[in-house]
């Protein structure tokens, strides 16, 4: 389970204090909740706090019941995640090793490591791909090994920062796939508007706030207007979702 608690990021810049969060207060039961919004609108910011690769500047993020400044390294090791360029994620010279890597984290060591990471590349098909070296690998392949070495920590949650933003059809049709299957809860940031349409719950960003919270399909209309040239954003069906208003929501 996911907490904030009026949580919010500011940052320095030239000018003064910059918000790129507003004050956020939700908790997120649901199995699959996806973020969508506009470039630059603050939906990685968020998915940042979740896993405590931001703290909040106000306010209180919690992951479990773990605070995610008290209890960073705890929310790490819980919350898994995947960012959209592999090649951030992917450190080891080849995939058995990257994902050998990650299972250090779990305590695994010499030959049990080596074993359970050959485990782990078969059961995403990237077996044969074992010992070649990463840079030989597809825009797809590395994004699938780099969803494996996360998913191989075990982690309770997933939060994936536009996993297929650089994936051709085929690819992010089985990324998508695979966190669909996924046992995990998984907070989904993403331009995909057929994947989010998925989701049980879907958070709409705009300019630092959360402005839309809801079902899938009343979320992705909202986001739709938003980005409408010169329509004015139309409020979801009221049992579909609630526009946000600075914290409050509408009757
Ligand atoms: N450390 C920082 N200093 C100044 N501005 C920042 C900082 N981090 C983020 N921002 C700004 O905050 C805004 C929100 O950024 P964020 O990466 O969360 O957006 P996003 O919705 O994920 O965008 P995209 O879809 O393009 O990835 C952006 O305008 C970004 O430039």
């Amino acid at each position: 389970m996911i907490e904030l608690d009026a949580a919010s990021v500011c940052v320095d810049s030239p000018s003064g204090e910059l918000t790129i969060l507003a004050p956020t207060t939700m908790t997120l039961t649901e199995q699959r909740v996806s973020v969508i919004g506009a470039n630059g609108s603050g939906k990685s910011t968020l998915a940042r706090l979740v896993n405590g690769l931001a703290l909040p500047t106000t306010g209180y993020v919690r992951v479990d019941g773990l605070d995610s400044h008290d209890d960073g390294a705890a929310v790490r090791r819980r919350v898994g995640f995947v960012f959209s360029n592999a090649d951030s994620q992917i450190v080891m010279p080849t995939p058995l090793e990257d994902v050998a890597l990650s299972l250090r984290r779990l305590g695994l060591k010499g030959r049990e490591r080596t074993d359970r990471a050959r485990q782990i590349l078969a059961q995403y098909s990237l077996d044969h791909l074992a010992d070649v070296s990463v840079h030989a690998l597809s825009g797809g392949q590395k994004q699938l090994l780099a969803l494996a070495g996360v998913l191989a920590t075990e982690p309770s949650i997933l939060v994936c920062d536009e996993p297929t933003t650089l994936l051709d059809l085929r690819w992010r049709t089985h990324v998508n796939d695979l966190l669909a299957a996924l046992d995990q809860q998984v907070l989904h940031v993403t331009h995909d508007l057929e994947a989010a349409l998925l989701a049980d719950r879907v958070l709409v960003v705009d300019e630092g706030r959360v402005v839309f919270d809801g079902t899938a399909s009343a979320a992705v209309a909202h986001y739709r207007a938003l980005m409408a040239p010169s329509t004015a954003p139309h409020d979801g069906a009221p049992d579909a979702g609630r526009v946000v208003h600075d914290g409050a929501e509408d009757a």
